[in-house]
């Protein structure tokens, strides 16, 4: 379903400081189920994450999804096929200050022209299904780091995506927060979504609802 073809990426080209974070990467990852990235900090974990979601290009090597090359697109395509097939759940959660939990999951959602009320309702139904309903009206600023973690995670939902990215999604969660986003893991995959996560936890790497763990060092795959 998305396949990674000798994929480099540098950082600071042709600079004093130029650094290669991803060396030759080649990795196939199959539809519906739930791949881990490990390895230690700096092994290049989210930066391949950030390019398999077309948040950033590689400096060579291809990315392909559903069989068509996204790696070379221009920006405004990658847009859109940012909107329409990921959703993403990163260690900052990048919430709106000043905007409601429940503003915040529709957000991404606006530009897609769905009716408010249809949104409303679609968030209010993530929101509860993460134990949120009564944070729904407050404001990103006012609630714990699990309870931002959790809208972060709704808001990646919202828009239905094929493929969810979630780069260290549990490190503000409790052990029994935790378990519960691997439930809903599970529940994706069930579904036919793809997820894509990297973790030091060994209960996120561990957990049933993990079908490959891929490890990295150095910005090489090496063997789990
Ligand atoms: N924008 C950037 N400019 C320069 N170097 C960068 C940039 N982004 C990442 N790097 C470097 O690339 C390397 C890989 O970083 P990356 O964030 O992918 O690692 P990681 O495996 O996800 O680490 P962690 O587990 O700590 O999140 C690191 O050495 C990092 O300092």
């Amino acid at each position: 379903m998305i396949e990674i073809s000798a994929v480099h990426k540098a950082f600071n080209q042709g600079q004093h400081n130029e650094y290669w974070a991803l060396q030759g990467i080649d990795l196939r990852i199959e539809a519906g189920k739930v791949t881990a990235f490990r390895g230690p900090s700096g092994s290049g974990k989210t930066t391949l994450l950030t390019i398999v979601g077309c948040l950033a290009r590689p400096t060579s090597g291809r990315v392909r999804l559903r069989g068509e090359e996204v790696s070379g697109l221009p920006e405004r395509f990658l847009t859109e096929i940012r909107r329409r097939s990921f959703g993403f759940v990163f260690q900052q959660f990048n919430l709106i200050r000043g905007l409601s939990a429940l503003e915040n999951i529709i957000l991404p959602a606006l530009p897609t022209g769905r009716p408010r009320a249809q949104l409303v309702a679609a968030a209010m139904a993530l929101l509860e299904q993460l134990q949120l309903t009564q944070r729904a009206q407050a404001k990103v600023e006012w609630l714990s780091g699990g309870e931002q973690q959790r809208v972060a995670i709704a808001r990646a939902l919202i828009n239905d995506p094929e493929v969810i990215i979630a780069d260290e999604p549990t490190a503000n969660l409790d052990s029994t927060l935790a378990g519960e986003f691997m439930g809903l893991l599970a529940s994706f995959t069930a579904a036919g979504k793809t997820v894509l996560l990297t973790s030091h936890d060994p209960l996120v790497v561990e957990s049933a609802a993990v079908h490959r763990v891929v490890a990295m060092r150095d910005g090489k795959l090496i063997e789990a």
